[in-house]
């Protein structure tokens, strides 16, 4: 079986870093020993797992991707570096003919998917890579698309809680705020409660301590207009690993489509989801 040479650009970043020891240990795939990296690193490698990465810089990758293609033809990108990152990392892309999936959250999201349309290559581009969010982000379109209004007239709340670092609002939380706009409730983006502070999170969340550095915890709570009817939806995950599955299964799904001569189209993981990866 032919391996698929696969890229994780964002090292020494955490999600990267994790997603670098998950490819080592699958069979499908061979490490690309490159990563993107960010403007303020200054380490030229980074070690994961006995395996060491050169990382490549924004003012050099220009210059050394063509030999990086020709390394590892048929590479494909995963992204997980930044919110700032987000724009001009999908315009290398596209521009270096290098498909990719993109997890990193914020950014100028309606640039996205033009981007990659006008481009020769395909992308997958999802705030969350957990299958199990897929699914459940899966079923709230659906009864968006099947009972438009549903919940119209009820107030909702919504609060999520990440690590401190986090630099942006949960790009998952703003997806699902949009299918309950469907749904028919009022809400904006930016009524999103973010909690960053380690201490409430321990305090009255109960966070586990071990992991305040690497969490992502969401409750959507909806109200009824007299207040006799409540509705809460949550997905509490502790650390990074559930991300890995997924971020893995939309290499694959990428891989395919490319080998099928797809060009210049966005998939979402709920297109991966419902593809399978046969
Ligand atoms: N889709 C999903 O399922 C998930 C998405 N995420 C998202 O992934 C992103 C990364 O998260 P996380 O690993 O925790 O963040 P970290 O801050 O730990 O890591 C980000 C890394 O990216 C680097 N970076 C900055 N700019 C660039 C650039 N231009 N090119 C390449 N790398 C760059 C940073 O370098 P420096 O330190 O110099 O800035 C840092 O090393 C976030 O947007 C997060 O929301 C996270 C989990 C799951
Ligand atoms: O930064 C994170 O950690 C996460 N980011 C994604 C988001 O912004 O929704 C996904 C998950 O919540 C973890």
């Amino acid at each position: 079986m032919q391996l698929i040479p696969i890229m994780i650009n964002g090292l020494p970043g955490n999600v990267a870093k994790m997603i670098v020891s998950h490819v080592l240990r699958d069979s499908r795939f061979a490490l690309v020993p490159f990563s993107l990296t960010g403007p303020e690193i200054q380490e030229a490698a980074v070690e994961v797992a006995g395996t060491s990465i050169q990382l490549v810089r924004p003012d050099v990758r220009a210059a050394r991707i063509g030999d990086i293609k020709k390394q590892c033809p048929g590479l494909i990108s995963v992204d997980y570096t930044h919110p700032t990152a987000v724009n001009g990392n999908c315009e290398f892309y596209c521009a270096h003919g290098l498909p990719f999936v993109m997890g990193t959250t914020g950014g100028d999201r309606d640039r996205l998917d033009p981007a990659v349309r006008a481009s020769s290559i395909c992308a997958v581009i999802a705030p969350n890579m957990a299958k199990q969010v897929v699914g459940f982000q899966a079923m709230l379109a659906h009864a968006a698309d099947t009972f438009p209004g549903l919940f119209a007239g009820y107030t909702m709340t919504v609060r999520e809680s990440h690590q401190k670092g986090k630099a942006d609002t949960s790009g998952t939380a703003r997806a699902v705020v949009h299918s309950f706009n469907r749904l028919g409730v009022h809400f904006s983006e930016d009524q999103i409660e973010m909690i960053r502070d380690p201490e409430v999170q321990k305090r009255e969340w109960g966070i586990p301590e071990e992991h305040l550095g690497g969490h992502g915890w969401h409750t959507y709570t909806l109200t009824s207009p007299d207040r006799t009817v409540t509705f809460e939806f949550k997905h509490n995950i502790n650390g990074r690993d559930i991300y890995a599955d997924g971020t893995l299964d939309a290499v694959v799904f990428l891989h395919q489509k490319v080998a099928r001569g797809e060009k210049g189209t966005v998939f979402s993981m709920i297109d991966v989801l419902t593809g399978g990866c046969s």
